[in-house]
């Protein structure tokens, strides 16, 4: 990989001799990286170590996943580079509490706040631009997450729908990508001695509507995956300076973990930037990264808060069908009725005090339990993927290979087992892998036609 020569002579004369270190690293191997999902009811994986854990990430571990293993299959595992996985930590977004990733896919750390949050509280997760959003809604979906709302939208339109509402925004905003050049030489590609500054000024707007939808008291956590001081340290002096109702926090930097600190010298000099954390390829193993975590003083201007989003209701009929399949298939699963909407016949438990949806385009609006279809109602993915085992009625475990590839496939699959006719969960590693429709000794297989392989 052939670096800019205006991007070596920028850093060799911000890093003076610590540059030739940082050079190499850049030219060094990337690291590659994966998170355990604590969602999942069984927590061991198949096919990957748990020997090498990440310092700075507590669910983290260094190792490759593959995309058709068990473990990613059944939502067990996500991978994601090291570094990347320090930002979440950072939020530590709590249980019962409402956080909203506002520059989310293909939703990394969405996930693993998501993983904090033990399904409880909302997460809201929003991607701008749609084909994005969709990946998106799936790594939601796999990861067995039942608590989020899944939107495109402009950060603008968000914030007039969601003002003041969240306990922490966490924007990981679109930068230059200078700590990816390792992983995506694409990234280089695209830099130019101006470009840092041109994501800058598309940062700024975009935490100007962060700002905005943040509660008083509450953490907003802004990170990137660039070295340049004009993403990263100037970013947070200018806000500090157009909003001065925040306050750095100190962010714990893992002793020992090669974490660094923020450099207030590449800013306006205030010592406060320190508290900011630098992620550097030559000083860990992981990419380049910035993380800031800023407090909104409790005194700040309270606005009126969104409404709930209203519940829809069913006829009748639905009402009965939706009861008798939630007691035949998931009869261990909590689902409060007063809390359902529709998306045409598909049915969503929506997360409890969900705000309104205003004009936002929702992708997800919590935790999909099917479709209505004539006289039946039909289990969705989605469920079998955030139910545990124990929840379901009936399940099927397919680990050995021949009907793990038999299933995976699209395959009906012939058993003697002891079931009754109806909808089965389909296990692998001790988590949900699909759903399948016990008939006759044949299990009919449910397992989505786009995800075959
Ligand atoms: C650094 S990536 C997010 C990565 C993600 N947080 C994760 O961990 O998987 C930044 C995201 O911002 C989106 N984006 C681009 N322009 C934007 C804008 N003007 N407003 C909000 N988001 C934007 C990009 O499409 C991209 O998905």
């Amino acid at each position: 990989m052939a670096l800019p020569e205006a991007f070596i002579a920028k850093y060799q004369d911000l890093l003076g001799n610590g540059s030739g270190p940082f050079f190499e690293a850049l030219a060094g191997p990337i690291d590659k990286g994966f998170r355990l999902n604590p969602l999942k009811a069984n927590q061991e994986p198949v096919d990957l170590s748990l020997d090498n854990p990440i310092a700075w990430s507590k669910n983290g571990y260094f190792g490759q996943v593959s995309g058709k293993s068990i473990d990613h299959t059944t939502g067990l595992v996500y991978s994601q580079e090291p570094s990347a996985q320090f930002v979440a930590e950072v939020v530590d977004a709590k249980p019962g509490e409402r956080v909203l990733d506002l520059a989310a896919a293909p939703g990394g750390k969405s996930t693993q706040l998501a993983g904090q949050m033990q399904g409880q509280g909302l997460l809201w997760t929003n991607e701008i631009f749609f084909g994005r959003a969709k990946i998106l809604s799936e790594n939601i979906e796999r990861f067995g997450v039942r608590n989020a709302i899944v939107s495109s939208a402009d950060s603008k339109d968000l914030a007039k729908a969601l003002p003041g509402y969240f306990d922490r925004v966490l924007l990981d905003t679109p930068c230059s990508g200078e700590g990816m050049f390792r992983k995506d030489p694409d990234a280089v590609s695209y830099w130019s001695e101006g470009y840092p500054r041109e994501c800058a000024d598309r940062s700024e707007g975009i935490l100007d509507n962060a700002v905005k939808m943040l509660r008083p008291g509450g953490i907003l956590v802004y990170s990137t995956c660039t070295f340049a001081p004009e993403e990263d340290e100037k970013m947070i002096a200018w806000l500090l300076k157009e909003y001065p109702e925040f306050e750095l926090l100190p962010i714990d930097k893992v002793a020992g973990s090669g974490i660094a600190d923020g450099r207030p010298e590449w800013a306006d000099g205030n010592p406060d930037l320190k508290k900011t954390a630098r992620l550097w390829p030559q000083d860990l193993p992981g990419e380049g990264h910035f993380v800031a975590k800023l407090q909104k003083s409790a005194a700040a201007e309270e606005v009126k808060a969104p409404k709930e989003q209203k519940a829809d209701k069913l006829s009748a009929e639905e009402a009965s069908l939706l009861e008798s399949f939630l007691a035949e298939t998931v009869p261990g699963l909590p689902v409060d009725l007063s809390r359902l909407v529709r998306f045409g016949d598909r049915v969503f438990l929506l997360p409890e005090g969900c705000p309104a949806f205003g004009k936002v385009k929702i992708l997800r609006a919590g935790l999909c339990l099917g479709t209505f279809k004539k006289k039946r109602f039909e289990p969705d993915h989605a469920l079998a993927l955030a139910v545990y085992p124990d929840e379901a009625k009936q399940t099927f475990a397919i680990d050995d290979p021949a009907n793990w590839a038999a299933y995976i496939h699209g395959e009906a699959l012939t058993t003697k087992a002891d079931l009754e006719k109806g909808f089965v969960l389909m296990t692998a590693g001790g988590n949900g892998v699909g759903w399948a429709k016990f008939v006759n000794g044949q299990l009919k297989n449910f397992y989505p036609k786009g995800l075959r392989h």
